[in-house]
């Protein structure tokens, strides 16, 4: 227990783990119980964008830097309208934020969103036991709810459903579409399915003169085709699917709107969820890693420079692919489509997770990870970058590699 929120005298809080681990602590953010999956993200800032991404949809999520909340929040920095995660779990809350951009406290923004969090508790075991036992289910109870008996909270986290098998894209998405236009002169459009999109993702695409339409999650290929590009002779530019939170095994529909797309060789990029969901389009399955990847700093090889990047994640879920070869997608043999080959195209150096697909012979990629990096190192905005000059040229990016280093907005800046 931290000294700082001994002093405090704070109502108690309990946090229960599926596998009977119970640690106490003392209430942050609302008071109350809730639920989730318990994982952990090793960023050391960058909470307020961490909380933001609706990537985060029923996860409680366990801060490892020890000191989170100093900078306070702003109104700038947000992902999305609202904070997503389900529970949060700190060890020693800043009581008082210093910083210019500061407006609030972090625990101001728990509290009003009804986010109920704990404080004081040991996150480095914490986090050494999820590594060990993989990410499982957790229940956190403040107030009065932590007067429970241990037997009677750990039947209630039990009854939790699990992340397998989740649902939750349609959740998190946009009920109606939106644009948000290009800076300075419009030169491509671009349809963005929203699985669970960050606000930095369209905000990126803009600066590259793309005017970004972002669809609801279950928009089917009339609407993406019901979008004008400006270059091309039917639907937009060029399409992307977004980071999302949930099990990419359920996303069948988008996997179907995805395969059209692919078919009629519209330029695709994804991100996260819209890697897996590319995966499943060219017929290759996913699975559960056992605590998954999420914070700033993980380094992955793009595989056609060998360049290292450092990178931000959020990922439970990975595309199960094989990393030595290129293969003809598995889809071709199963659903008689006529993807081509497909290559591996980025990797986590720490654990060979696939990190990134592309297709040889149609202009479609995706990462794994988050280029937009918000939170996060700024190694990997090349790919927005891959992703225009992919749309210019309707190649595949492997022929392309050489020519994006001349395109970058952020050389130019
Ligand atoms: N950030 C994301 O898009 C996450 C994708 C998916 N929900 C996963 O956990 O792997």
């Amino acid at each position: 227990m931290s000294t700082q929120t001994q002093l405090l005298d704070l109502p108690p809080a309990v946090l229960v783990l599926e596998d009977g681990r119970i640690m106490r602590g003392q209430a942050y953010g609302a008071t109350g119980t809730t639920f989730g999956e318990a994982v952990f993200s090793t960023g050391m800032s960058g909470y307020q964008e961490t909380i933001t991404d609706p990537s985060y949809h029923r996860q409680v999520v366990v801060m490892t830097a020890p000191h989170i909340g100093n900078t306070g929040v702003n109104d700038e920095d947000a992902e999305s309208r609202r904070i997503w995660v389900a529970g949060y779990v700190v060890r020693d809350p800043a009581l008082r934020p210093s910083n210019w951009r500061s407006q609030r406290t972090l625990e101001d923004d728990l509290r009003d969103q009804g986010v109920v969090g704990i404080s004081g508790i040991d996150t480095r075991a914490l986090t050494r036991h999820l590594r060990e036992r993989g990410a499982m289910r957790v229940g956190i109870f403040s107030g009065a709810d932590a007067q429970q008996t241990d037997a009677a909270l750990l039947e209630q986290v039990r009854e939790v459903s699990p992340m397998s098998g989740a649902e939750l894209a349609s959740q998190v998405s946009t009920d109606e579409p939106y644009v948000v236009p290009a800076v300075g002169e419009r030169q491509y459009t671009v349809v963005a399915l929203d699985l669970g999109i960050k606000a930095m993702t369209p905000a990126l695409m803009a600066q590259r003169g793309i005017e970004v339409h972002v669809l609801p999650a279950d928009a089917g290929l009339v609407d993406v085709l019901a979008v004008p590009g400006v270059h091309a002779a039917e639907g937009p530019d060029g399409v992307f699917f977004s980071n999302g939170p949930g099990d990419p095994a359920t996303a069948d529909h988008q996997v179907d709107v995805l395969r059209s797309v692919l078919g009629a060789r519209i330029p695709f990029f994804g991100i996260c969820f819209g890697n897996q969901v590319l995966g499943r389009a060219l017929g290759f399955g996913t699975y559960k890693l056992k605590y998954g990847h999420r914070g700033i700093n993980q380094p992955v090889m793009d595989r056609s420079t060998r360049k290292v990047e450092v990178t931000a994640h959020n990922h439970g879920f990975a595309v199960d692919a094989p990393l030595d070869r290129d293969v003809p997608a598995p889809a071709d043999a199963e659903q008689g489509t006529n993807f081509g080959r497909v290559r591996v195209s980025h990797v986590c150096l720490s654990d060979d997770v696939v990190e990134g697909l592309e297709c040889l012979d149609l202009p479609a990629f995706s990462v794994q990870y988050h280029p937009e990096a918000a939170a996060g190192p700024h190694d990997s905005a090349y790919l927005f970058d891959r992703f225009v000059d992919v749309m210019r040229t309707g190649r595949p990016p492997a022929d392309l590699i050489g020519d994006n280093a001349h395109s970058s907005v952020e050389k130019e800046a």
